[in-house]
C-alpha cells in the first residue's frame, strides 16, 4: 500500500465487493483474471478498477491480469481483514439479540463476546450461548478483554451516552444502528447503519426508472 496515502471513501465502499467476487472466483478455481474480464463480472468499467487498486500499489501485471488470490489477500489486508476483532453489543432487543444470532461475522473474525442491556428481565437471558450482562459492568468488560468494537442497538436517546462509555472504555470503532449521528473522539471510527435510508433509495430509483419508462412511452 501505497504509504500516507489518503483513500477516498468511495474506493474503500468497493473494496468489500471486489473481495466477495474473488472468493468467488477462487472457489470456481479461477487463478488469474484480467481487469476487463473482472470488469464484466463486477460491473465496473476496466478503468474504475485499475485506478481503484492503483491506489493500493496496483498488484496487477501488464499482459497476466490479476492473481486472484493474491488480490484477495491484499484488499483483505488492506480491510484488515487478516486479524480478528472482538466486539459487544449493547442492546439486547430485536436488532441486537438478532445480531448475535447471526454467525457469519464470526466466522469472518468478528466476534460477539458479551452482549449488554439495562433491562432486568433480559440479564442472565442467554443468546447464541452469550449471557446477557448488566450494563452496569460494561467499561470494566471492555477494558479487562480488550474489545475493539461497539455495536450500537440501543434505542436512539441511549446511543450517545453509550458510545461514550464504550469510547473511554477504549473500542477503536463503533457499528452504529441507532438512528442517531454520534460525536465521537477522532481516533474511533463509526459506521452507521441505516436501513431505511437504502430503502429510501429504493425507492428514488424505483420512481425515476418507472418516469423514464413512461417518458420513453410516450416518444
Ligand atoms: N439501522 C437500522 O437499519 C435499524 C433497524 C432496526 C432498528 N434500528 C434501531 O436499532 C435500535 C434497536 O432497535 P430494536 O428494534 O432492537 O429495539 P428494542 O427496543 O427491541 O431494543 C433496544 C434495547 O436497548 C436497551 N437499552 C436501552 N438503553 C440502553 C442502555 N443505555 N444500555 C444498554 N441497553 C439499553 C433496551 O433495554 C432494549 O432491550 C433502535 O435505535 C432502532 O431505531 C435500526
Amino acid at each position: 500500500m501505497k504509504k500516507d496515502a489518503k483513500i477516498s471513501n468511495a474506493v474503500i465502499k468497493r473494496l468489500p465487493r471486489y473481495r466477495r467476487y474473488l472468493k468467488e472466483l477462487q472457489k470456481k478455481g479461477v487463478d488469474k483474471i484480467s481487469s476487463n474480464e473482472f470488469s464484466s463480472l463486477i460491473g465496473y468499467t476496466a478503468s474504475q478498477i485499475r485506478q481503484d487498486l492503483n491506489n493500493f500499489g496496483g498488484f496487477g501485471q501488464q499482459g497476466y491480469g490479476y492473481n486472484v488470490e493474491g488480490l484477495y489477500n491484499e484488499i483483505s489486508a488492506i480491510l484488515g481483514l487478516d486479524k480478528e476483532y472482538k466486539m459487544v453489543i449493547v442492546g439486547a432487543g430485536n436488532l441486537g439479540q438478532a445480531i448475535a444470532n447471526h454467525t457469519y461475522y464470526y466466522k469472518a473474525g468478528f466476534v460477539v463476546c458479551g452482549i449488554f442491556d439495562i433491562n432486568p428481565r433480559l440479564i442472565g437471558l442467554k443468546i447464541n450461548d452469550i449471557e446477557v450482562m448488566d450494563y452496569e459492568t460494561i467499561v470494566d468488560y471492555v477494558e479487562q478483554n480488550q474489545i475493539d468494537i461497539g455495536i450500537i442497538c440501543t434505542t436512539k436517546d441511549s446511543a450517545q451516552e453509550v458510545a461514550d462509555k464504550l469510547c473511554f472504555a477504549g473500542v477503536r470503532g463503533l457499528w452504529n444502528f441507532a438512528p442517531i449521528d454520534l460525536e465521537v473522539p477522532e481516533y474511533v471510527a463509526v459506521e452507521n447503519v441505516h436501513l431505511s435510508d437504502s430503502l429510501h433509495s429504493l425507492a428514488y430509483h424505483m420512481n425515476r426508472n418507472y418516469e423514464e419508462k413512461e417518458k420513453a412511452a410516450e416518444k
